[in-house]
């Protein structure tokens, strides 16, 4: 049997003659035992393993198996296929080098075999493939990247005809890659970004820079789309551009949510009329075009009357859906060009940018006065409101845009309590807006330094001819305005967030009004005081009550508590809960004003009240009034069926105690009586008794 003789020192004979060929090859050159131990190894191969020399290869590599292939199984398949061709060719592996660090070889090798065919070593040569196969491999994770990432690529060529295209930009544009591979690149370009701007996008892009920015892209058959491009140059062996690549993001999502963002920001969410902010933006803006083009503006600044009224007795979804449907009419009547919003709560505002004179306004307030003369229908109600307007024109009463909209306020004040539909601003009210603000500054001190006062307004039954409670009533003395009217300043506390404070002071200083009196042997049934709506709504009410209770010793079923009909519409449930917890407690509670308010019948039986007080307005033109008296008695004979006690207040005349007494109601209270007095005053009253009753027969 022939043999290959191992030998490191390879004669010449061996190679016929390529000696020279052998140790001087680029590529490593072998011959190996079948069972994996090299015979012969040239330089080359020694070095591709990372061996000194061929020797040190031969004697540290034994096992070709073990020590070379890091998958065994490659050197069974090299075997088996050279057992079975006898060549192999071109048979890509990785192995291990002299380090241990792993390479890519490529192995071409014959088998050699004996006269009887028998395989007697194999020979072959090794090409260190690694680098090719890095290559290979970032080609591959490229190809991968190019066909995976969301972004749509485009390649072009320097002609900016498309090369490649990738799956995104197949799916953003619908277009498929073979109907756009060979085209220019502008088949996607659209009408929304003009020639110049594409073709200056092309000319940074190839002068070496990078271009990014934000473009419109068409699709293949619907609307183009934003998108985020980036776009940078390859170039080629001249240095010049020599392929584009174009990245693509669809931005129409983020472009929706900016849009939202901004439209947020400056629309009024309700109405989506434009918020306080941007009116005050686009007026500034219209008032320089107004100087600019000698023109005269008006700022139409309006209240929807009755809006708290509605809101809190039909609830915020009605004056929800109230504000909507004035948001609605307003745009009715004014132009496109006209600037329409709404500045807070009921509060709107038109900005007409062009008038000729106050007349040319007054048009416009005529057609927003018109358009509430119709009612509103809400959830099948049918509401009706009305507007107060007030008018301020620029140049003539006011150069900066926030003192415009200040005296357009001063003026729907004005009338507002003037009970006008619309005024125009002049100077006067201006001082007027003045006053009010000093007067809360005046509220807030007066506070601090117990600048109030009660009055004690009797409660009458003229059947019994004796007093039956007082109503509590805060005034104010004003140590340079007098005796300011809560009329004028519970408004203004309301306003000013302070009428929670002023309700908590009262609710306290009445009962330890009583707490005196009854020190003194006074006795007063009951006392009454009334609630505001913060004071209400506030969530501590019982907490304060029991608070005003504990303190001063008074027996809760002395003191009253006057809440109007409103006030409880708004959240009937929890008002029902709130009233529940006060007669818990004993306290009792009567509707004041009854009969203004939007009282539904229906709630009416379910609140926990004690009394109903008739409104003034009702008693003030008795006996005459045929409509009031009917209302009056329909009032009183609804508290008998209901179980509710039932008192008129503002009785001011003989004949009118005299008619309420005939229809059943003998509680009263008004000037008849007495007018309010200081706690000292009252207390004489307590002990000398009223007159007038005296009039009254049993
Ligand atoms: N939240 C609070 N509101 C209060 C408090 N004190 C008063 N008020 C409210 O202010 C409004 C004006 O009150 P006032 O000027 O005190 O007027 C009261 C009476 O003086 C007046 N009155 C009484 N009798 C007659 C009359 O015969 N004729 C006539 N023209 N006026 C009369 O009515 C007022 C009491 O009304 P009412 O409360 O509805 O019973 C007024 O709305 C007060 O409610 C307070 O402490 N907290």
């Amino acid at each position: 049997m022939d043999t290959c003789i191992p030998t490191t020192a390879v004669n010449e004979s061996d190679f016929g003659g390529y000696r020279s060929l052998f140790e001087n090859a680029v590529e490593g050159i072998y011959r190996t035992t079948p069972d994996g131990r090299y015979l012969d190894a040239n330089p080359a191969l020694a070095r591709i393993y990372g061996y000194d020399s061929p020797e040190e290869l031969i004697a540290g590599l034994t096992d070709i198996a073990r020590d070379l292939y890091v998958n065994s199984v490659d050197r069974a398949l090299f075997k088996e296929v050279l057992e079975r061709d006898s060549v192999v060719r071109n048979f890509e592996a990785r192995v291990y080098n002299k380090d241990r660090r792993i390479i890519w070889i490529s192995e071409n090798a014959r088998a050699v075999r004996n006269s009887a065919g028998q395989v007697v070593c194999y020979e072959g040569t090794v090409q260190d493939i690694s680098e090719r196969k890095r290559s290979e491999e970032s080609l591959r994770l490229a190809a991968a990247v190019f066909e995976t990432v969301g972004e749509a690529i485009v390649v072009t060529d320097s002609n900016q005809n498309i090369l490649a295209v990738n799956a995104a930009f197949e799916r953003m544009t619908d277009w498929t890659a073979a109907e756009v591979v060979a085209k220019p690149c502008d088949i996607f370009a659209t009408e929304m970004i003009g020639f110049a701007e594409i073709a200056e996008i092309w000319r940074l892009a190839a002068s070496g820079g990078l271009w990014s920015g934000e473009t419109w892209i068409s699709r293949k058959d619907s609307d183009p789309f934003p998108a985020a491009l980036a776009m940078s140059a390859i170039p080629g062996e001249d240095s010049k551009a020599d392929r584009f690549v174009l990245l693509l993001r669809d931005i129409t999502s983020r472009r929706r949510d900016e849009q939202r963002i901004k439209f947020h920001a400056c629309h009024d969410s309700l109405t989506k009329l434009v918020n306080r902010r941007t009116v005050m933006e686009s007026l500034a803006e219209s008032m320089i075009r107004a100087e600019r083009n000698g023109q005269r503006l008006a700022v139409l600044y309006l209240d929807v009357n009755r809006f708290k009224d509605i809101n809190d007795s039909f609830g915020h979804g009605v004056g929800d859906d109230l504000l909507r449907q004035v948001a609605r009419r307003l745009k009715a009547c004014v132009r496109a060009s006209d600037i329409i919003g709404r500045l807070g709560g009921d509060e709107f505002v038109i900005v007409l940018p062009s008038v000729a004179d106050r007349g040319t306004a007054e048009v416009c307030v005529n057609k927003v006065t018109y358009a509430f003369t119709e009612p509103f229908t809400i959830n099948e109600l049918e509401l009706y409101s009305s507007s107060s307007i007030g008018v301020a024109l620029y140049p003539d009463d006011a150069d900066t845009a926030e003192t415009l909209l200040s005296r357009a306020d001063a003026a729907m004040y004005h009338a507002k309590r003037n009970g006008l539909h619309f005024s125009f601003f002049d100077i006067d009210m201006d001082r007027q807006a003045a006053d009010r603000v000093n007067l809360e500054n005046d509220l807030r001190h007066a506070l601090a330094t117990k600048q109030f006062q009660l009055a004690y307004q009797p409660k009458v039954d003229v059947g019994q001819r004796r007093i039956i409670g007082a109503e509590a009533l805060i005034r104010w003395r004003h140590p340079e305005r007098g005796a300011v009217s809560p009329a004028v300043f519970i408004p203004v506390a309301e306003r000013a967030g302070l009428i929670g404070a002023i309700d908590d002071w009262v609710l306290s200083e009445a009962c330890s009004q009583i707490g005196r009196w009854r020190e003194r042997g006074l006795d007063l049934p009951a006392i009454s005081v009334n609630i505001s709506p913060a004071q209400f709504h506030d969530g501590r009410l019982t907490d304060k009550v029991r608070a005003g209770l504990d303190t001063s010793g008074l027996d809760p079923t002395m003191l009253e508590l006057e809440i109007t009909e409103t006030m409880m519409a708004s959240d009937v449930d929890r008002a029902i809960e709130i009233l529940g917890q006060l007669t818990a407690m004993g306290v009792k509670v009567s509707l004041d004003d009854f009969g203004t308010g939007y009282s539904s019948l229906a709630y009416l039986k379910l609140f926990p009240v004690s009394t109903l007080k008739i409104d003034r307005t009702f008693v003030d033109d008795l006996p005459d009034d045929v409509k009031d008296g009917a209302i009056i008695s329909s009032i009183i004979a609804l508290a008998e069926n209901l179980g509710f006690a039932v008192i008129a207040e503002g009785v001011e005349t003989p004949a009118q105690a005299r008619f309420l007494r005939e229809r059943g109601c003998t509680a009263m209270q008004g000037f008849l009586f007495s007018r309010p007095l200081d706690g000292e005053q009252f207390a004489r009253l307590l002990e000398t008794g009223i007159d007038v009753l005296e009039s009254f027969g049993p």
